[in-house]
């Protein structure tokens, strides 16, 4: 229950509707009771009748009616009651069940990229859906039923007992039986059903990857062998399928079986202890009805002790996460103005997960407004440089400097809304362009989304779809070609405005003349904005104010286009070799 205790906050937020069901659960069950006590009586008064100790006809048939209309006002106050009490504790449990996705949501939005690289995405899906579902299970039947349970406990069993002591022992006899029976099942049932819940997001994340790679399956054309994986995972879902099924097929029966043995023991000793006159004959039928009561209550303290279980193990998952600090930390509340200038002073990083030292002792400082191109091969730490200045992760060694102050000085928020950071791999949402470019600008209107589009030069191609802005990009862009997904991520960071803007590679997929364009109108718009392009070609570093050279790593030449073309080393030879190339295509 350790687990779970984190969540008593929720029942402080929602007390008023905790404290309405719980009283509306007490009177509806109140309520329920009185009716086998009218039905004992009104068989008793027949039963005098027709044993002669009563003449009037009449006077049973007003007892009767009397009964009736009690019974009738009875189950109907309960049946609003119920209905009260389900509003209050069910629907408590859907907004805890809301409140708790978001709590969760919140926290993943905060962890750092680390812990996403140590997480799979099913894990991180199935602890905000799967895990939160179980945990809901524990506010609403777990609390509804519990106190159902014990008010009917508590006002039951005394009343049969001062009825009869010896017919409430042996009508109660089955029930503990039967509780444990059902706990068991629900055991094993819970525990087949994790396995089959494991096997249904192996058959997801398997049907998943088959589409996201469809096109390399049919260009491959392994159709076959990936049926035949998929119907492997399919086949074992079934079977644990089944398994989960065959045992809640024996629930029910189980239940039926042990309520029928209290009924048959109920009219055996019942009836014994009539024809010895212990008992009057509307007591043998208000114990049937108790008992029938009081069965699937028994019966569910067995599934309940196994839900809070399962809640008790979800909570701890989801837990987990939430305990989880975001290595990243904001440590400055207030938003801090940033005016571009960045520095890196001496700065080592290694990512922990491969043990790769990406960056060693890299040194540069670009003014504000400028301009610095970093060149070099593939794997040389250009992205680490640019991740860096997001602060997506914190370095090692040395220091990174904006505007002269130390990065984790500067607001993380107001850091991370100052930059405009194009990937190397364009990532769109499922929405239409115009909302995949207005993702940087939420406020922005038509006229600046076409600005920004044509700025990216990809306005042209966008007009050519018939539905031109709206047209929908489908999950991650599949409908788009590779360059255009740049360049509409290109749109993305520039409609922003940033002050700091970093295109990661981004101008891969694009033929030389679309790069030179893009160039020329980046050169327009980065004025005032200080501007990283990171790159395998000498075109989009020419025009730079500063540039460096990576290998493994370590910066092995900066300087302006015409200090390193002069120089020996590796901008000269790319130079050289992309000239080549120029005048043979
Ligand atoms: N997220 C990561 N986790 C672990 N190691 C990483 C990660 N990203 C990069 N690396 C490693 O760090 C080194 C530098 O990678 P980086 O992406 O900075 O190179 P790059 O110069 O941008 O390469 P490319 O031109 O291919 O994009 C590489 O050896 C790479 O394997």
């Amino acid at each position: 229950m350790k687990s779970l205790r984190y969540l008593n906050k929720y029942f402080l937020k929602y007390k008023y509707r905790l404290i309405i069901g719980v009283l509306c659960t007490i009177i509806a069950r109140v309520l329920s009771l009185v009716v086998p006590i009218f039905i004992g009586d009104s068989l008793d008064g027949v039963e005098k009748y027709i044993n002669n100790q009563t003449h009037s006809l009449q006077a049973v048939k007003d007892q009767l009616l009397h009964n009736i209309l009690l019974m009738l006002g009875a189950v109907l106050l309960s049946g609003v009651f119920t209905f009260i009490m389900r509003q209050a504790i069910i629907n408590m449990s859907r907004y805890i069940e809301f409140d708790l996705k978001n709590e969760i949501f919140k926290h993943y939005q905060k962890l750092s990229l680390n812990f996403y690289k140590k997480n799979r995405t099913g894990d991180l899906m199935n602890r905000i859906s799967e895990d939160v579902s179980k945990v809901r299970m524990y506010f609403g039947p777990v609390i509804m039923y519990t106190i159902n349970i014990i008010t009917l406990f508590v006002v039951v069993i005394p009343y049969m007992v001062q009825k009869d002591i010896t017919l409430t022992l042996y009508a109660l006899t089955p029930l503990p039986i039967l509780s444990l029976s059902i706990y068991f099942l629900s055991r094993e049932i819970n525990k087949r059903s994790r396995i089959k819940q494991e096997t249904l997001s192996k058959l997801t994340s398997i049907t998943q990857e088959i589409f996201s790679g469809m096109n390399v399956i049919k260009a491959y054309g392994i159709e076959k062998p990936t049926f035949k994986d998929f119907n492997e995972v399919a086949e074992e879902s079934k079977e644990k399928n089944i398994a989960v099924y065959k045992l809640q097929a024996l629930f029910f029966p189980l239940m039926l079986l042990l309520i029928g043995i209290s009924n048959i023991v109920v009219v055996y000793v019942g009836g014994t202890r009539y024809i010895n006159g212990y008992i009057s004959f509307g007591v043998i039928a208000e114990f049937i009805i108790y008992v029938n009561m009081l069965t699937w209550p028994v019966t569910v303290i067995g599934w309940l002790t196994s839900i809070v279980q399962e809640a008790e193990a979800s909570q701890k998952r989801i837990n987990e996460f939430l305990e989880e600090e975001p290595e990243i930390q904001n440590l400055v509340e207030e938003p801090t103005n940033i005016e571009g200038k960045i520095a890196f002073k001496n700065v080592t990083f290694t990512y922990d997960d491969t043990n790769t030292t990406a960056l060693k002792d890299v040194n540069f400082t670009l003014e504000k407004g400028k301009m610095l191109a970093i060149l070099g091969k593939t794997g040389s730490g250009k992205s680490t440089i640019a991740e860096l200045i997001a602060r997506l992760y914190d370095v090692d060694k040395g220091e990174i400097l904006i505007d002269d102050k130390p990065i984790n000085q500067v607001n993380l928020t107001s850091l991370r809304n100052a930059i405009g950071f194009v990937p190397q791999e364009a990532f769109l949402f499922s929405d239409t362009i115009a909302n995949n470019i207005k993702f940087g600008d939420e406020q922005a209107v038509k006229e600046v989304i076409i600005n920004a589009a044509k700025n990216a030069h990809i306005h042209t191609n966008i007009v050519d779809f018939s539905k031109e802005y709206d047209t929908f990009v489908g999950e991650r862009g599949v409908t788009l070609s590779g360059g255009q997904k740049q360049r509409i991520s290109i749109a993305r960071a520039i409609i922003k405005e940033p002050k700091i803007l970093i295109f990661d590679d981004c101008l891969s997929a694009v033929d030389t003349e679309t790069e030179e364009i893009i160039l020329n109108n980046l050169n327009k718009i980065s004025k005032n904005k200080t501007t990283i392009i990171i790159g395998h070609r000498v075109s989009s570093a020419k025009n730079a104010d500063l540039i460096i050279v990576l290998d493994h790593g370590k910066i092995v030449q900066i300087g302006t286009h015409e200090e390193l073309f002069n120089q020996k080393g590796f901008y000269q030879n790319i130079y050289n070799q992309q000239l080549i190339e120029q005048s043979a295509s």
